[in-house]
């Protein structure tokens, strides 16, 4: 790259591991725009983090996606170099009891809003010769009891991923993140309930929730030269727990072993 700011706009940035993207990236030297609606946790950043700024923003609502590549573009001087599309909300519920509230919700907030603002930042990122980090899950790599609405927005912003790779692939990359069980307010319940993290742990190899910096920096990584040639995948970040079947206990196998003869 040469003179000027490098900048980076980090949707739903003002919490868990949005924020903790923010603190990476600004660390690492980028001018980061903070995309939120949490306006009070958003002027908390802006005043903590190094060459952070907080806009406003539901990324539901296109004037507001626009301002954000607004300001943007102008700290980079029509130059954006990366994108993470991080904002995201959930809905635990059976999908024999889910309603068009809730789906269209997921797939506002989750989905049409990497595309609404990749496509805002579109020309600034080829300016740039930016590169884009979408934040999926696990869920969307593999299905997830109760939450198949977001584990189908999940799985959507995955196939978007590659096929925005194939299209671009030659100026701007686009990778995703899928994080697995990792300690942000998402996950609330399951950091208060001893119990509950004691099950969870168990499910996972690493035997605990990840870290949102955990997910940071493999987004800072993506987002690095050092990926230069890493375009269109989907990393998981969840201590292994989608590499496949556990053991039900401690020392209980999953099937009895019948030794050959
Ligand atoms: N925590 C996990 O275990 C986990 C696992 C897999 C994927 N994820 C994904 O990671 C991303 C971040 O989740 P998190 O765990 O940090 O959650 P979080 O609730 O701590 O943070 C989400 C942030 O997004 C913002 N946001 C929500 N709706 C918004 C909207 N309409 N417009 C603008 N901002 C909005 C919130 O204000 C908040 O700052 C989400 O896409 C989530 O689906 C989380
Ligand atoms: O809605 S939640 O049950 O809290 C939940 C579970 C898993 C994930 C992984 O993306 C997100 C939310």
């Amino acid at each position: 790259m040469t003179g000027g700011a490098r900048v980076a706009v980090v949707t739903g940035g003002a919490n868990g591991i949005g924020l903790a993207c923010v603190r990476r990236l600004s660390d690492d030297g980028f001018t980061v725009v903070v995309a939120d609606t949490d306006a009070e946790a958003g002027v908390r950043v802006t005043a903590e983090i190094p060459r952070a700024e907080f806009v406003a923003c539901d990324v539901r609502v296109r004037q507001d996606i626009d301002r954000v590549a607004g300001t943007a573009l102008e700290i980079g001087r029509g130059r954006l170099h990366a994108l993470v599309n991080n904002a995201g909300q959930t809905a635990r519920v059976r999908f024999a009891d889910s309603d068009e509230t809730t789906w269209r919700r997921l797939d506002v907030v989750n989905l049409h809003s990497v595309f609404s603002f990749t496509h805002a930042c579109l020309a600034g990122l080829t300016a740039g010769r930016g590169s884009v980090v979408s934040v999926a899950s696990v869920a969307g790599l593999v299905g997830a009891e109760d939450l198949s609405a977001y584990s189908s927005t999940k799985a959507g912003i995955i196939a978007l991923t590659r096929s925005l790779a194939l299209e671009h692939g030659e100026v701007i990359r686009f990778d995703a993140v899928c994080p697995g069980q990792i300690a942000t307010r998402m996950m609330a319940r399951v950091q208060t309930d001893d119990d509950l993290r004691t099950a969870v742990a168990a499910q996972i190899p690493a035997g605990r929730l990840g870290r949102p910096e955990e997910v940071a920096d493999v987004v800072a990584w993506l987002l690095s030269d050092g990926a230069g040639y890493v375009n269109g995948v989907a990393i998981a970040v969840d201590g292994g727990e989608s590499a496949g079947f556990r053991r039900l206990k401690p020392g209980v196998a999953l099937h009895d072993h019948t030794p050959a003869r």
